[in-house]
């Protein structure tokens, strides 16, 4: 009997800081579609966003952030290249590393309307599936997208973002449930998100 390919999904991201709207989307997603592990892969250098937190911490926070999950991982490979984050390289790099692997890129509606002006937009659709996932306050339309290469998938709503989870901390509002405790506990011993101007 052929053996079925593993299936990995990947969950690309700032995450400045990751919330558990990032975790209910991997979540949901990984259920839906039998996913064997998700890893999320934080930015190295954004290039379409304001100035970031460092990358170490960033990625750092994503490591705290999913440590209990044994189906989560998080992979380097976009902070350790130099130069901006493309979603090209990384799955290029993710298919290098897994290539027997069939891949599964998660993206909230607002990422996914955005996605025609990536690089390379149009040879996407040949490394990877890609799933959008509803997100609060955005409209998310999949057609004109190659059928069999794009789903859509609604998912719990949840209404957060990292702009708002920043914007708490430096307003001193709490950000506990909006974040998992051990990222509200990295924000506060790393002194994130305080002086940031967004
Ligand atoms: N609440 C959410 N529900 C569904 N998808 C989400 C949610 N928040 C973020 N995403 C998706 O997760 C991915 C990474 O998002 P990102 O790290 O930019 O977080 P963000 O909250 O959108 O950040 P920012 O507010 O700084 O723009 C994107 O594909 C985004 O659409
Ligand atoms: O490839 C591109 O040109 C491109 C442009 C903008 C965003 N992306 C990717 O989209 C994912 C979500 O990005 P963001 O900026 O919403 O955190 C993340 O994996 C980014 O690398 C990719």
């Amino acid at each position: 009997m052929p053996q079925r390919r593993r299936r990995l999904g990947i969950m690309g991201g700032t995450f400045d800081p990751i919330h558990h709207g990032h975790l209910v989307a991997a979540s949901e997603v990984a259920h839906h579609f039998a996913l064997d592990e998700v890893v999320f892969v934080p930015t190295g250098e954004p290039y379409q966003k304001r100035k970031v937190s460092p990358s170490e911490d960033r990625y750092l926070m994503t490591v705290v952030a999913t440590a209990s999950n044994p189906r989560f991982k998080v992979s380097r490979v976009d902070i350790d290249r130099d130069g901006p984050t493309y979603t090209i390289d990384t799955l290029r790099d993710m298919r290098a590393q897994h290539p027997d692997a069939e891949l599964f890129f998660i993206t909230g509606a607002d990422a996914f309307a955005s996605i025609v002006g990536w690089k390379d937009a149009d040879e996407l659709w040949q490394l990877a599936h890609f799933v959008a996932v509803t997100r609060p306050g955005h409209h998310l339309s999949i057609s004109g997208y190659p059928p069999d290469r794009v789903s859509e998938l609604e998912i719990p709503a949840l209404a957060i973002s990292s702009t708002d989870c920043r914007a708490r901390v430096r307003a001193g509002y709490p950000v506990w449930y909006l974040v998992p405790d051990g990222v509200v506990q990295y924000i506060s011993k790393h002194d994130l998100y305080r002086r940031l101007t967004a």
